[in-house]
């Protein structure tokens, strides 16, 4: 038999090894002040599951979500008790992104965490610096807000399943980047597609990042709906796509043929169930092709959605870190990407907890942001 082709990103992933890296001083501290067991190196490799069948299996029963956005929504939509206890709130651009400050994660109130979940699905991302924040609180927090992804493969902290590390360099030590090749998570994605109930709240901390670089941006997928003219929605609204994993597994019945993605089918346009408002729920990465179309007209529909998102940079956030800060954004309403423009610089580590949320729905009624709030356009 001829040996199987595996792609060099599931091998490397595949070993667990000890890792050869130094941790950053800062992130030492952080997990040490956590009590996180250093002592069989870090970060923790979990085992891959080998077979496409496997790892299709995770997740795929269906679970009830509660959603905190829309729960504050119907207590109070004014965000009262997290905004008047905030010294600050600033909007970073008229359609994406907010900061906070005067305010720790870890001491949040119930209330509290609804109100920042409803102001998420409206702001796309919110972001809080000087936190002090363990991955176990991390986690907490994630738990507040759904089911925590506990990912069957990627790097996690040691002893606190769910808390993934965001570590390019480690990353790098696995598949070489450079500068025309990057590494890290440098292309526009939503996170966790192909799972049946996808990600809703993601959450990373970065406790380690360099002086100079390392930026992530983040574009509105309300926005990138409304950019397109009334007539086109038509032609997406309802559609269906075809969306896949980020890693690839073998299939068990025809192991020869290779790594195949797991691959899932939900709506193209959706609406988040806090605010009602309609998104496109597209992206170059992981968006493979639409329901019902021929390939080439797929690809041509496809292409031109990446574009709005990616090329309209008035529906963007592009956001520079300072260390201990966190940036929790929807990944139901938006898609992001990491610049990696510190090769060879300081490090950069972050953990990262994601909350899933509901099986993503389509809502003909359903408004977009601009009619909602009373700005959409004349023709
Ligand atoms: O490193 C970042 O800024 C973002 C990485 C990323 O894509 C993620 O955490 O989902
Ligand atoms: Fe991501």
């Amino acid at each position: 038999m001829a040996p199987i082709a595996i792609d060099p990103q599931i091998r490397d992933v595949a070993q667990p090894k000890k890792d050869t890296l130094a941790l950053p001083a800062t992130t030492r501290e952080r997990l040490d002040r956590a009590g996180i067991d250093l002592s069989n190196g870090y970060p923790y490799r979990p085992a891959r599951p080998l077979y496409l069948d496997d790892a299709f299996a995770i997740r795929n029963e269906p679970w009830q979500h509660d959603d905190a956005g829309a729960r504050a929504a119907k207590t109070d939509k004014n965000k009262t008790a997290l905004l008047s206890a905030a010294s600050k709130v600033t909007n970073l651009t008229s359609h994406i992104g907010t900061e906070i400050e005067g305010l720790q994660l870890k001491d949040l109130t119930s209330q509290q965490r609804d109100e920042l979940a409803l102001l998420i699905a409206e702001r796309s991302v919110v972001f809080f610096r000087d936190q002090d924040l363990s991955p176990q609180q991390q986690k907490e927090l994630g738990e507040h807000y759904g089911k925590i992804e506990v990912h069957p493969q990627v790097p996690q902290v040691p002893g606190v399943p769910g808390v993934t590390v965001i570590w390019p360099a480690l990353q790098a030590t696995e598949r070489a980047a450079n500068f025309r090749n990057p590494g890290g998570a440098s292309r526009w994605h939503t996170d966790l597609v192909h799972e049946r109930q996808p990600a809703g709240i993601t959450h990373l901390h970065n406790d380690t990042v360099p002086k100079i670089g390392g930026d992530t941006l983040w574009a509105s997928g309300y926005s990138a709906y409304e950019k397109l003219s009334p007539e086109f929605r038509k032609i997406i609204d309802g559609r269906k796509a075809v969306y896949q994993s980020a890693h690839t597994y073998l299939d068990r019945k025809d192991p020869e043929a290779g790594p195949k993605h797991i691959e899932r089918v939900h709506p193209l346009v959706r609406v988040h169930p806090a605010t009602g408002w309609k998104a496109l729920w597209v992206n170059r990465a992981f968006t493979k092709r639409i329901v019902g179309l021929d390939k080439a007209e797929s690809d041509l529909i496809l292409g031109y959605l990446f574009d709005v998102f990616e090329k309209n940079v008035d529906i963007q956030v592009r956001f520079r870190w300072t260390p201990r800060t966190s940036a929790l954004w929807d990944n139901r309403i938006t898609i992001h990407n990491a610049s990696w423009d510190y090769e060879g610089s300081e490090p950069r580590h972050g953990t990262r907890v994601t909350a899933l949320a509901e099986e993503p729905y389509y809502d003909p009624n359903a408004p977009s942001r601009r009619q909602a709030l009373g700005l959409e356009d004349l023709e």
